[in-house]
């Protein structure tokens, strides 16, 4: 079987990894490298965000790693939890699920018929479909709001909306691109509370992608700091705590150790930028 050298000198066998990148450049039609060379193994199941300095790649890695683009150079693998790795781009919304930073509601239709939009898509009967959706919905917490419309639901609202839209399809990876970073502190918290509960039931493969360091370490079993553009990795940082975690990890020393210890990986990266 062949096997991958991750960022952290793991060798990992290619059926266990959902992502794999190896030496992926991006460079854009401007001229502009976006990105690499990039190695990174994300592992079925496993949590990890990306840190890293504004403008270093981050989304671009996730669009890359959806389909949503092809790199310049270098391999993007992207594997089904039940099946092998595939070589080559994976086809947008082929067991990936994407969440943006902007909720992206149609807002002229019900949080059902958004939500519903991908099984449309995917011609999935009507019946099946809405079974789907309000399963969905019960899981993001919003059962009760099928029919209500987007400009009626605050902005933590809207962004569950978003992600049971994500979650309808059932893909086995989940991109996340600085998803809660408009929220007010409280309502972050509260979804990086629900989102982890939904990781550990459901099972999926997360890639986070956020400029917090403090909702990186909260939420993630690895932190992957990057650097400044072309963005690589600088650091990869375990997180290792008792599971399930909640409040108590979050007032703990060992959550600011962390914290500590992925600034510290961090600061390189903004070294040179300008701070105003
Ligand atoms: N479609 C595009 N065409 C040209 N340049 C692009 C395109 N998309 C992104 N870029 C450039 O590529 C670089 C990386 O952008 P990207 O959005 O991936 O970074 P990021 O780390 O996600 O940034 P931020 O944290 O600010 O969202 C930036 O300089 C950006 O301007």
């Amino acid at each position: 079987m062949s096997s991958v050298k991750t960022s952290s000198g793991v060798e990992a066998s290619l059926t266990a990894l959902a992502v794999s990148l190896r030496g992926v450049t991006k460079t854009y039609d401007t001229g502009v490298m976006a990105l690499g060379p990039l190695d990174l193994a994300v592992r079925k199941g496993e949590f990890i965000s990306l840190l890293g300095p504004s403008g270093c790649g981050k989304s671009t890695a996730l669009r890359l790693i959806a389909g949503l683009g092809a790199p310049s150079s270098g391999i993007v693998r992207v594997s089904r939890h039940d099946g092998e790795a595939q070589p080559g781009r994976v086809q947008p919304g082929h067991g990936i699920g994407f969440v943006f930073q902007e909720p992206t509601l149609m807002p002229w239709t019900s949080v059902r018929e958004n939500v519903r939009l991908p099984l449309r898509l995917a011609r999935v009967p009507k019946a099946e479909a809405l079974a789907r959706v309000d399963a969905a919905l019960a899981s993001v917490g919003l059962a009760d709001f099928a029919e209500a419309f987007p400009r009626e639901l605050s902005g933590g609202m809207k962004m569950r909306v978003s992600l049971a839209r994500a979650l309808v399809t059932d893909p086995d990876i989940l991109l996340m691109d600085e998803p809660f970073a408009a929220l007010d502190e409280i309502t972050r918290f509260r979804l990086n509370n629900d989102l982890l509960a939904l990781w550990r039931s459901l099972g999926k493969t997360v890639v986070f992608v956020t400029h917090s360091v403090f909702e990186s370490v909260y939420l993630s079993q690895r932190v992957v700091v990057m650097t400044a553009r072309p963005g690589r990795i600088q650091a990869d940082i375990r997180i290792e705590t008792v599971e399930p975690r909640g409040e108590e990890f979050r007032t703990s020393t060992a959550y600011s150790d962390y914290c500590r210890r992925v600034s510290a990986a961090l600061a390189p990266s903004y070294a040179g930028q300008s701070t105003l």
